[in-house]
């Protein structure tokens, strides 16, 4: 059974200091004239820290994510990644950005199924150009989630819990600064998730890497060191070490169904 914990954590998402791995400042995204996806959002995530994205469907969180990753670009506002501000950056700097310093973990799990395992892990140092050693890091990035035994299998052949754990050694491979995950454990049973989430915590704990992860699930923002709230595009609430009853509360309040919020 996996046991949650957490490490120190190197101050809030507020705190000014050294270098953050992610930084937003003043984020706004409008898709259209006047419709604020995202409005003025400023957060900070410290390396070492594991921050959960939450907040009512529509509430901006994926378009956070993909803003905060250089998927998308702000409208206005700044986001710099390990000090580098990604509006500066043109679209071949951008791309080495998200290569080099970022990893994904979506909750449709993209793997390439023609692929085998291991070479689904090691797609990134595929995509970067490294061969050498692209083997040997996709396997160790294979058995720092449990997997290095079924490297040449098909994803087709994992459940949909191994099918994540490669998606995670994928993210992983390339030992970026900061880890995007967008509803990693939404298809997953709960001690699945667990295990999953638990690659994640690792990943903060041990390797002093920040992971922003939206999920709806206030079980799984108990792993977290703070949950911050979005309400129509607006950073409205941010809680340190959540616990799952005072996550459900700030969600029914910001007019999360029961459902939603169980
Ligand atoms: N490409 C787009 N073009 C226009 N509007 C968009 C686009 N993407 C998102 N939106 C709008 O921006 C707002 C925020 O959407 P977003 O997907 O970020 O919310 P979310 O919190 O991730 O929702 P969910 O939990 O349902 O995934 C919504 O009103 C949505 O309709």
């Amino acid at each position: 059974m996996f046991r949650r914990s957490r490490g120190s954590g190197t101050g809030g998402t507020a705190v000014a200091g050294p270098v953050a791995a992610l930084e937003l400042d003043g984020v706004t995204r409008e898709y259209r004239a006047g419709v604020r996806a995202l409005d003025e959002v400023t957060l900070r995530v410290p390396a070492g820290r594991l921050l959960a994205v939450m907040g009512r469907s529509g509430s901006g969180k994926s378009t956070l994510l993909q803003c905060a990753a250089g998927l998308d670009r702000p409208s206005t506002g700044t986001v710099r990644i390990g000090g580098t501000d990604l509006s500066g950056l043109d679209e071949a700097a951008l791309t080495r950005v998200r290569r080099d310093r970022v990893g994904f973990v979506f909750q449709a799990l993209n793997l390439v199924p023609s692929l085998s395992v291991l070479e689904n892990a090691g797609l990134p140092l595929l995509l970067a150009g490294a061969s050498d050693d692209r083997d040997a890091r996709a396997l160790r990035a294979l058995a720092s989630v449990g997997l290095a035994d079924r490297a040449e299998d098909s994803p087709a052949q994992l459940s949909g819990g191994q099918q994540q754990r490669v998606a995670i050694a994928r993210a992983l491979v390339t030992e970026p600064a900061v880890v995007f995950a967008d509803e990693p454990t939404g298809a997953l049973d709960p001690v699945t998730a667990a295990e999953v989430l638990a690659l994640l915590r690792n990943a903060v704990d041990m390797h002093g890497q920040a992971v922003v992860m939206v999920t709806h699930d206030p079980v799984a923002a108990e792993w977290a060191d703070e949950a911050v709230f979005l309400h129509e595009g607006r950073l409205v609430d941010r809680v340190e070490r959540p616990v799952a009853g005072q996550v459900r509360d700030v969600l029914r309040t910001l007019g999360h169904t029961r459902r939603a919020a169980a």
